[in-house]
């Protein structure tokens, strides 16, 4: 399998060379030159795999310059610390299916990608030689699972940039109190979209990116969309196991990373077993206007209670816009182009094709804690903000079809939040509760690409020789 740029701008990469590129050289992400397809016949043999079998099966479609079985051992490693044995298991609640991604070292879905993505790093460092230092911005969760996927490893430096006073504290002290001395976290004085953007900033200035050897740990690196293909394909192949052919998923949305892997996972299997995408916002609704009406207009980052989706800009927006462009690189230039410019386009020439792969819903803050209450009153289970919204969205917009949302984040990494909906605050795993006591160690900066660039220069492994 090669993998080519959005945005036509790049010669077509083997899967190694696409992992430590990131973000396409010519300023696009990278996408696979053909989506495979799993016919009935592999789905029944794959019906009883473990998730780690069905890992490997699912990655080696894509994944064709790494041995099988150091596919396999590199699989293995990386989900031997969830604290459960299924890696990602669905609970049915009512009428709805949770299923459980928080089960990692971090307690949130980013950790089933970034515990393997630290892994293929090291294997693909291992075999070439040299350093790598990541770069990555995190309104939340992926900062903590890529610290946590890849403190300690030797020849990689970690630069995450998070919004400063803007992600829960919980979530702030799960990176910042991570003291090995390859990691540094920096707090920006602005949005997470100020992040993300300077981060951005940075990859493309290609100079600069090869002579640091920048390596990405958000979404826009096409393993992190891969790894989390496969808990689609599980969780809907546990349903299908119980007679339920055809599925929809309620998936909390902000940079469109996880439901772009849904969008891949329902392309993958036979036509119907993935019915719709229910994508669900909170007061960040832009996705939302987006599948309702074709309005894709950015305005400014709403703070709420699921604060990991408070983002405007969804950098994997550009993917699933690619395919709805049937691959026609100049057609989706030319969008990102009047997007960077204008801040908005007019998507509704594509509403028929969209609604056959979304709905969507926007959630209000109230009826967020509302979500989280009433859900426990009637299932004594307590959802996180950012899964009561995805739930909230799945009972707004469900159909007759089973539907699986997607439970995102552990509730005690939101104790404001949770103490609101419930009244007191959801029992703490003993990896959060020690945080409060720990040394914490962080760079506030301000939100300018030179102030960062500076420090990354400053604490940067360099190439031997330069
Ligand atoms: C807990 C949680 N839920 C949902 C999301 C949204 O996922 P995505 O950015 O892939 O759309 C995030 C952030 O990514 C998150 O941390
Ligand atoms: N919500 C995310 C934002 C970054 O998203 P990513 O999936 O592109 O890494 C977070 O928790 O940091």
């Amino acid at each position: 399998m090669r993998y080519i740029s959005t945005r036509g701008g790049i010669a077509p990469l083997p899967f190694q060379d696409a992992l430590m590129m990131g973000l396409a050289r010519d300023g696009g992400l990278l996408v696979p030159e053909r989506l495979p397809s799993v016919s009935e016949a592999t789905l029944e043999q794959w019906q009883r795999f473990s998730y780690q079998q069905l890992a490997l099966e699912l990655l080696s479609l894509f994944i064709d310059d790494i041995g099988r079985q150091t596919l396999n051992e590199l699989i293995e490693s990386a989900y031997a610390h969830f604290d459960h044995p299924q890696v990602t298991p669905m609970r049915r609640q009512g009428e709805l299916f949770i299923l459980e991604l928080f089960h990692g070292p971090t307690l949130a879905f980013k950790d089933v990608a970034l515990q393997l993505l630290g892994n293929l790093f090291t294997h693909v460092l291992g075999q070439r030689g040299g350093c790598m230092n990541i770069l990555g911005a995190t309104s939340g969760d992926t900062g903590s699972a890529a610290i946590a996927g890849v403190r300690g490893k030797p020849g990689i430096n970690i630069f995450i940039l998070h919004p400063h006073g803007r992600t829960s504290p919980l979530q702030a002290l799960q990176m910042t109190t991570v003291l090995d001395k390859n990691v540094f976290n920096i707090a920006v004085r602005g949005s997470f979209d100020d992040a993300q953007a300077i981060v951005k900033t940075l990859f493309n200035d290609l100079a600069f990116r090869d002579r640091y050897c920048l390596g990405a740990v958000n979404s826009i690196n096409w393993a992190r969309i891969l790894a989390q293909v496969v808990y689609y394909v599980f969780s809907y192949l546990k349903l299908r196991g119980l007679g339920h052919r055809s599925v929809d998923f309620a998936v909390p949305t902000g940079n469109f990373g996880d439901i772009f892997a849904g969008f891949v996972a329902k392309n993958l299997l036979p036509r119907g077993c993935i019915q719709r995408l229910i994508l669900a916002t909170n007061a960040n609704d832009i996705l939302t206007r987006f599948v309702k009406r074709g309005d894709y207009s950015r305005s400014q980052v709403i703070p709420t209670s699921s604060p990991s989706m408070d983002i405007q800009i969804a950098s994997n927006f550009e993917r699933y816009l690619y395919y709805l462009h049937d691959g026609d690189s100049a057609a989706l230039r030319a969008d990102m182009e009047q997007f960077a410019q204008s801040g908005c386009l007019d998507l509704s020439r594509f509403r028929a094709r969209t609604a056959e792969d979304f709905r969507s819903h926007s959630v209000s803050e109230d009826e967020t804690i509302a979500t989280i209450s009433e859900f426990y009153q009637k299932h004594a289970y307590l959802l996180d903000p950012h899964t009561a919204v995805g739930v909230r969205a799945a009972m707004a917009c469900r159909e007759e079809r089973p539907v699986i949302c997607l439970a995102t984040a552990h509730p005690a990494k939101f104790v404001a939040s949770v103490q609101k909906a419930i009244g007191r605050e959801a029992p703490m795993p003993p990896q959060l509760a020690e945080l409060a006591h720990r040394e914490s160690r962080c760079e506030v900066l301000d939100a300018d690409v030179e102030a960062v660039r500076n420090f990354v220069v400053a604490h940067a492994l360099q190439k031997p020789g330069s």
